[in-house]
């Protein structure tokens, strides 16, 4: 949100015509906040957190694209680079949440599951994460602003769209950003709920 405030924006329209600015989102409110799950579904794929899945074994002999698959090999999935390809996204570095939409708003049959990985071992977890990561980015919006942080001297920092840990699993680095109560009554109800 720090380098797409367009983004944000945008979200907060739509989070503000379906709230009223009077309350917190809930997941009743999903049908509603398509562009919440593009979001979503735009962080999963511009960043995906598990870039290269996890290795699986075939269980028998198999020919992929002409390619032969001895029994037993190892297959690595490079989730990354089906999430970035310019083909089905075109300009793939670019956080643009509405490939995810068509024209009238709602939401494509893309889910991004692959990121969530494949067959028996597909991750159990992606209901919990989906309910949670949904619920987050839709509250956050709609009770601040996100910014960049600043440093001791005032001045505003930059953070890089690329500095990310290594490993299986991969998360962006501490970066310092701020974030700014929105002029609504969420932040209220949002005090009310600790
Ligand atoms: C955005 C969040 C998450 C992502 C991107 C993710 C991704 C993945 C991936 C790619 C795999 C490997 C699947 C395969 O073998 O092809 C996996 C496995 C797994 N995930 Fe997740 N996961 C997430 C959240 C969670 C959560 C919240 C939980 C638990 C509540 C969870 C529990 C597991 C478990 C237990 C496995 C191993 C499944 C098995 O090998 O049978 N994950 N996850």
């Amino acid at each position: 949100m720090i380098h797409n405030p367009s983004v944000a924006r945008k979200a907060q329209e739509q989070l503000d015509a379906v709230l009223g600015q009077q309350r917190l989102p809930n997941h009743d409110d999903r049908d509603s906040l398509p562009y919440i799950d593009a979001i979503f579904r735009e962080d999963m794929r511009w960043r995906p957190p598990v870039p290269l899945g996890i290795p699986h074994v075939s269980a028998e002999d198999d020919i992929y694209q002409g390619f032969f698959i001895r029994q037993g090999s190892i297959v690595i999935a490079n989730v990354r680079a089906m999430a970035h390809d310019a083909e089905k996204y075109p300009d793939p570095e670019k956080f643009k949440p509405e490939r995810f939409l068509d024209e009238s708003g709602h939401l494509t049959e893309d889910e991004m599951a692959y990121t969530f990985g494949f067959g028996r071992r597909i991750c159990p977890g992606r209901y919990v994460a989906d309910a949670t990561v949904w619920l987050a980015i839709a509250a956050i919006l709609t009770t601040f602003d996100i910014g960049p942080g600043v440093d001791e001297a005032g001045n505003a920092v930059a953070v890089a769209d690329d500095d990310y840990t290594d490993g299986v699993i991969v998360h962006p680095k501490p970066f310092r950003s701020s974030l700014t109560p929105r002029p609504s009554k969420a932040l209220r109800f949002l005090e009310d709920s600790l």
